[in-house]
C-alpha cells in the first residue's frame, strides 16, 4: 500500500487522491500555503489524514520561521496554525491534530528555536505512526464483528489512503481478510466526489479484497434482497452524545440498514471523538462548490450550468441508528460514548 503522506527530505509528500484510481502522482508541498491548498482541494483527504497532513504543515511552516525570540516565534506559529486550520471544518481531527502541535511549543517555552524546530517534526511524526497504530487495533477489535461469508457495505473511503496507513472502516475489513475470513466487499460511489468509486475500489483492489462497486442509489435494493449483511463506515466527527458526521448519504445508509435489520457501525480512532460537542447538530457541515455536482469531477456536464445547487460535504448520523462505535480500544455503544 502506498503511503498517502510523510515527512520526505525536509516536506510534506502527499499522494495526490484527485489523480487516483489513473494514476499514482506525489505532490511535495514545500511549504505551509501549499499543504493548506492541498487539504482543500481533497488532494488529501479523510478525516485522520487531515490531522496528520496538518501537524507535518505545522511542522513545516514552523522550519521557515526566522524568529529567535521565543514570543514571536510561538505568535508566528499561531498564524500558520491559523492557516491551516481554516482549511476544512467538519474532521475534528483537523482541529485536535494543530492543538496537539501547539501543546509542544508551549511544552517547549525557553527552549532553543532549533530545538522546538525538532520536536514539532517528531511530534507530527509521532501523529502519523500513533494513526497507524490505532487503525491496526480497530481493525483488530472490529475484524471480531466479521463473519465468514459477510458481504460488508462501506460509503466514502475510510481506508489506509484516509489515514496514516491501513484504514479504520476498510482496516476492519483488511483484518478480517488476513484472518482468512472470506468476505466481500460493497462501495457505495459517493457522489459528488466519488471516493467510494474512485478510492475505495482502488484501494481494495490493490490489496485482492473483492469489492463490488455500486451507484449509492442502489444500497437500498440491495439490502432487500439480503445481499448485505454489515455496514461499516469511518467518521470526521463524533459528537459527545455519540452522533456521527461523515460523508453525506451515511445517514441514508444507516436509515436503510436500522429498515432492513442490519448492524451499522463506525469505525474511528479517538481522535475523531469531539466530546467538547454536545450533539451532532452543532457539529459544523462543509458546504462545498456548486461545480462538484454539476459536473462529473469538473469536466462533463451533467446539470444546467445554472441550475441552482445544494453540496452538503458531510451528514449526521443520530446515535440511536448506530450499532457500535469501533475505536482503538474496543466497541463501545454510542450512548456509552463518554463515559
Ligand atoms: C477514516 S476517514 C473517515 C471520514 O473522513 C471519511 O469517511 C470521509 O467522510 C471523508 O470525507 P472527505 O471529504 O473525502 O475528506
Amino acid at each position: 500500500m502506498v503511503q498517502t503522506v510523510e515527512w520526505k527530505d525536509g516536506a510534506v509528500r502527499l499522494l495526490d487522491q484527485t489523480k487516483l484510481p489513473l494514476h499514482v502522482e506525489f505532490l511535495d508541498c514545500r511549504d505551509y500555503f501549499a499543504v493548506a491548498q492541498a487539504i482543500r482541494e481533497l488532494r488529501v483527504r479523510g478525516a485522520p489524514a487531515i490531522g496528520i497532513t496538518a501537524a507535518m504543515g505545522v511542522a513545516l511552516g514552523a522550519q521557515a520561521l526566522v524568529a529567535t525570540d521565543f514570543d514571536r516565534f510561538k505568535a508566528e506559529l499561531w498564524t500558520i496554525c491559523d492557516h491551516l486550520a481554516a482549511t476544512r471544518p467538519t474532521a475534528v481531527n483537523l482541529f485536535w491534530a494543530i492543538e496537539r502541535m501547539k501543546r509542544v511549543v508551549d511544552r517547549h517555552q525557553g527552549s532553543p528555536i532549533p530545538e522546538i524546530k525538532m520536536a514539532l517534526i517528531d511530534e507530527a511524526q509521532a501523529i502519523l505512526q500513533e494513526d497507524i497504530r490505532m487503525c491496526r487495533s480497530i481493525g483488530y477489535h472490529g475484524a471480531l464483528l466479521i463473519k465468514n461469508d459477510q458481504t460488508i457495505l462501506t460509503h466514502c473511503n475510510a481506508g489506509a489512503l484516509a489515514t496514516g496507513g491501513y484504514g479504520t472502516a476498510l482496516g476492519v475489513v483488511r483484518a478480517a481478510w488476513e484472518q482468512g475470513k472470506k468476505i466481500r466487499v460493497i462501495a457505495g460511489e459517493t457522489r459528488p466526489v466519488l471516493q467510494g468509486a474512485r478510492l475505495t475500489a482502488w484501494e481494495l483492489m490493490q490489496d485482492g479484497i473483492p469489492v463490488t462497486l455500486i451507484t449509492d442509489n442502489m444500497a437500498g435494493a440491495l439490502m432487500k434482497q439480503g445481499k448485505i449483511h454489515v455496514c461499516i463506515v469511518g467518521a470526521d466527527r463524533i459528537s459527545a452524545n455519540g452522533d456521527v458526521a461523515n460523508k453525506i448519504g451515511t445517514y441514508s445508509v444507516a436509515v436503510l440498514a436500522r429498515a432492513h435489520g442490519i448492524p451499522f457501525y463506525v469505525a474511528a480512532p479517538s481522535s475523531t471523538i469531539d466530546l467538547n460537542t454536545i450533539s451532532g447538530d452543532k457539529i459544523p457541515i462543509e458546504e462545498r462548490s456548486s461545480e462538484e455536482v454539476r459536473t462529473a469531477l469538473g469536466s462533463t456536464h451533467l446539470a444546467p450550468p445554472e441550475v441552482e445547487v445544494y453540496n452538503p460535504a458531510f451528514d449526521v448520523t443520530p446515535a440511536d441508528l448506530i450499532t457500535g462505535i469501533i475505536t482503538e480500544r474496543g466497541v463501545v455503544e454510542p450512548a456509552r460514548l463518554s463515559l
